[in-house]
């Protein structure tokens, strides 16, 4: 039975009424809304900086030609789902309300004033794609402004990060391979930018190996917590490529201009021990004990006074603050000219046809 312009009305009054159901779903919503109230996507594609006008945009064009009444079933169907949902949820333990909804490569959780981001694609040692860069940097967006004291990047799996999915350069747009660098240049020097200016007490808990930029970007945490099975391990002379994430400024200020160069230059794999007594690391905890030790130290710290823990970091890094963002900029200018060499595309191709790894 085909829903009527009534019942379509009824679903958008119902839809007020509903808890948050996730920013999945509420993209699924507005594309569906807006196909059967004007038809398919009729407005220009958003910059690649303007994420939640993009993010909605692309759901809207990817319903093509729907018909209108089509989206308005679909509609008038997913409220209806959601609506005996919520009445059933109200009956869920409240682990499964603590988890947000809406990421696909992240697992994100708020409690004891704690913010969990957990990166979550296991299978492939957590490697970093375009939607994670862009979920990641959606979930410091709202970490940075909900009720929590602390936030707290990790990694599930055996992996905290393999960096940047190697795979992320096969994707070329139309427009050939120079844009294609040019936007993942954007793209980096806006995840970057994210951690710069994240304004809470920023934690890393390395629950194992870590790679490339996951390890870059340390230099930017408040305090990185290791596993004692974590290694720590930038191989970009490997990949053709140089560093990014501020380490080029960071790393030499934490380790020294030597030890940085041989990680950076030379690719040199640390472990939790080396990089704990480089500086890079705050403190390592044997593997068997990880979880428990760190959560609990955690739970410890995010019941200290919000405010001054917050005006602390601000003190403590504020006036770096410029400096890190003209170097961000810098590495992602000389990056973007480094995808583009033979270096480069050799060693991805190596690493995609199985030919290398690290
Ligand atoms: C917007 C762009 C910004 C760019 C910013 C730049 C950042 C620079 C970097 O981050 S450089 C670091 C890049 N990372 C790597 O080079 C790591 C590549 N991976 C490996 O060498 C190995 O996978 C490993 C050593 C991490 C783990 O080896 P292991 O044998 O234990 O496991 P597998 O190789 O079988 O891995 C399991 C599956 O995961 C896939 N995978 C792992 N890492 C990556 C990755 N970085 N990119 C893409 N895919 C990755 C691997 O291919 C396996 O997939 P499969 O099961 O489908 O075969």
């Amino acid at each position: 039975m085909r829903a009527s312009q009534k019942d379509f009305e009824s679903a958008l009054s119902q839809v007020k009424l509903l808890k948050d159901p996730g920013n999945e779903v509420k993209l699924k919503l507005y594309a569906l809304y807006k196909q059967a109230t004007e038809g398919p996507c009729n407005t220009p594609k958003p910059g690649v900086f303007d994420l939640i006008n993009k993010a909605k945009w692309d759901a809207w064009n990817a319903l093509g030609s729907l018909p209108k009444e089509t989206a308005r079933q679909n509609y008038v169907d997913l409220v209806s789902g959601l609506s005996s949902s919520s009445d059933s949820s109200s009956q869920v333990k409240p682990e499964a309300d603590r988890k947000q909804r809406g990421y696909e490569t992240l697992v994100v959780t708020s409690e004891d004033s704690i913010t969990k981001i957990m990166m979550n694609r296991p299978a492939k040692k957590n490697a970093i794609t375009t939607q994670m860069y862009n979920e990641i940097m959606l979930a410091l967006k709202a970490a940075s402004k909900d009720d929590s004291a602390i936030t707290v990047l990790t990694g599930n799996g055996d992996y905290y990060s393999s960096g940047n999915d190697l795979s992320n350069f096969t994707d070329i747009p139309p427009e050939g391979i120079e844009e294609k660098a040019k936007s993942s240049a954007i793209l980096l020097r806006d995840f970057v930018d994210c951690f710069i200016d994240f304004p809470k007490p920023l934690i890393a808990a390395v629950n194992g190996p870590a790679v490339g930029i996951s390890v870059t970007i340390l230099g930017l945490f408040d305090t990185v917590y290791a596993s004692s099975r974590a290694t720590f391990h930038t191989p970009f002379s490997h990949l053709g490529q140089s560093p990014e994430g501020c380490s080029s400024y960071t790393f030499p200020k934490i380790m020294g201009p030597a030890k940085a160069a041989e990680m950076l230059i030379f690719g040199k794999k640390l472990t939790a021990a080396e990089a704990c007594a480089q500086g890079l690391v705050s403190e390592v905890f044997p593997d068997s004990t990880f979880q428990k030790e760190v959560w609990t130290r955690l739970k410890a710290y995010s019941k200290l006074p919000p405010n001054a823990m917050r005006i602390s970091k601000q003190v403590i890094r504020n006036r770096e603050k410029e400096k890190l963002h003209a170097i961000n900029a810098e590495e992602s200018r000389v990056l973007q000219e480094r995808w583009l060499s033979d270096e480069c595309t050799n060693a991805v191709m190596n690493f995609l046809t199985r030919k290398a790894k690290l």
